[in-house]
């Protein structure tokens, strides 16, 4: 049973993992707010107080940065290849510890906690590989006597917001490139998880990445950081992952810089099983792509589109397999779905569902919230969705099922296509000409064919629409922390 920080700590092989200090500048520093409280949504325990950083501590971090980032950018990238490979290997090692701290703070199920710690390493070790690949080019010169070069340089401090959801995963997407690319980088986590960003940091220190260069600033004020992060002109870079209300918020204030921003925002993902699907493999996705991290990511399926011939079938076995599915504390043997992050989640999930049942709808597993201590929701299908429905054009963030009936390919892609967002889109499908059709029609930017599992290090994730600005991962990654510059010269 996991109730505070000394029962954690007595989880883990490694206890200095576990810090609750701001990592600013290479130091270890209380906060000159106080601190805030961490909890185990499973149980509602405290489970730390965590260092409050004033907006000045903030500054100072950035001033850190600021001074730190120059040398670091003299290192050849192959030295600082060297220094995200450790810390690369550090992470790996470490696997089960960070995995623990990882589903105290957020309760995703401790397998998925220790996938997670894998996916974010990997942002490193790709990185590391990338540090060493920034190239840049010649250009025939115009002109008898002119030669043209192109450099590509790091574009200084970047700063960093990201969300709860994935408290290690989406820090790390930022950082390695960011470091990989001579920039120093500056990270505020979500305040619902910022043990999983300091033992990060712990490990960062360890692999040798010099002070100042990384820094993680833990604060119960989001928006005073916003500012500071968006206002202070020795930052170049905001990098932000998180609700689509939130990026317009950041985009405004960061446009009197004209700062550069990657966004990777809100999604509303269709699921889309048409009648030549596998429909076993098809149940498999959606289960995968509907409920990793319980719903809680902005790439799960939040609209399941079946075509009417094989909708009853596919419904009958959704239902059996999402029945087994057990639910509880992240860090009990077994469990496959955990407690959603807050009660305000488990509120969204319920006004869907009346929603829903309000205007036809058909509840036919779950609904209710879990018998247990947390904020603990039932996995959730609805029958009879249609598109007045709110999980139409809002995201649930939940384990909600939603069941669309359509006819022929034109009408689901018109459906799938009819929302602000872009980010995710998943369709089972055999037909090789339907394969390529649907993929190529629907606005996103990414479409995941015959799977409900897209991320990698591999690929370059990012949405369209009101989804986002710019990718994360694959080699396009680093282009967002790297500015071109090309040289004239007259010879
Ligand atoms: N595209 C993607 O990759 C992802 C998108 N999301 C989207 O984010 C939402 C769920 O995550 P959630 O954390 O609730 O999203 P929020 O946008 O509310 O929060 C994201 C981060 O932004 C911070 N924040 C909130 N308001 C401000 C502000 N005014 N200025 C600066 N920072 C601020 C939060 O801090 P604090 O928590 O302390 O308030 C948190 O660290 C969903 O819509 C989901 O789709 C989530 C993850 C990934
Ligand atoms: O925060 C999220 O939802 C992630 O971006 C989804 S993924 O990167 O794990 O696919």
């Amino acid at each position: 049973m996991l109730d505070t920080a000394t029962n954690l700590k007595s989880l883990l092989k490694d206890p200095s993992l576990l810090v609750d200090k701001a990592y600013v500048a290479g130091e270890w520093v209380e906060g000159d707010d106080g601190t805030f409280e961490v909890t185990n949504p499973a149980r509602g325990d405290v489970i730390a107080n965590v260092a409050d950083l004033s907006r000045a501590q903030i500054g100072q971090a950035i001033d850190a940065a600021y001074s730190a980032q120059k040398d670091w950018a003299s290192w050849t990238g192959k030295e600082r290849a060297q220094v995200l490979r450790k810390w690369f290997d550090l992470m790996m090692a470490a696997q089960e510890d960070l995995g623990i701290i990882l589903t105290a703070e957020q309760g995703k199920p401790l397998a998925e906690a220790k996938g997670e710690i894998a996916y974010g390493a990997s942002f490193i070790e790709f990185f590391a590989e990338e540090a060493k690949r920034v190239y840049g080019e010649t250009i025939p010169g115009h002109q008898r006597d002119k030669r043209i070069t192109v450099i590509k340089q790091p574009i200084g401090v970047a700063a960093s917001i990201t969300p709860w959801n994935f408290p290690n995963a989406m820090i790390t997407r930022k950082a390695a490139p960011a470091l990989a690319a001579g920039c120093a980088f500056v990270g505020r986590p979500a305040s619902e998880t910022p043990l999983s960003a300091l033992a990060l940091a712990v490990l960062a220190e360890r692999a040798g990445i010099p002070k100042g260069v990384f820094s993680i600033l833990p604060s119960a004020s989001a928006s005073e950081v916003g500012k500071e992060f968006c206002e202070n002109e020795k930052v170049r870079k905001l990098t932000f992952t998180g609700s689509t209300p939130v990026g317009r918020t950041l985009l405004r204030q960061a446009a009197d810089q004209v700062m550069k921003c990657s966004m990777e925002l809100g999604g509303n993902a269709p699921f889309i099983v048409f009648d030549d699907a596998d429909l076993d493999a098809a149940v498999e996705g959606a289960i995968m792509c509907k409920f990793r991290n319980n719903g809680q990511t902005c790439v799960c399926a939040n609209r399941i589109y079946v075509q009417a011939g094989v909708y009853d079938a596919f419904a009958e076995k959704l239902k059996l397999r999402v029945a087994e599915m057990k639910v509880g504390d992240g860090l009990e043997e077994g469990t496959e779905l955990g407690p959603l992050i807050t009660a305000k989640a488990v509120e969204k999930v319920q006004e869907h569902i009346r929603d829903a049942k309000a205007k036809g709808g058909k509840v036919i597993l779950g609904g209710e919230a879990q018998d247990l201590s947390g904020t603990f929701f039932a996995p959730t299908i609805v029958t009879g969705a249609t598109k007045e429905m709110l999980f139409s054009t809002d995201e649930t963030f939940g384990p909600l099922a939603p069941l669309f009936r359509f006819e022929d390919e034109d009408e689901v892609i018109d459906l799938a296509n009819d929302t602000i967002f872009g980010l995710a889109s998943y369709f089972y499908a055999k037909d090789l000409s339907r394969v390529y059709k649907v993929a190529e029609a629907l606005e996103y930017g990414i479409v995941g064919v015959n799977t409900g599992i897209i991320s990698t290090e591999m690929a370059p994730f990012g949405g369209v629409k009101q989804s986002g600005l710019g990718r994360e991962g694959s080699h396009h990654g680093i282009e967002d922390y790297l500015e071109m510059k090309y040289i004239c010269m007259s010879v």
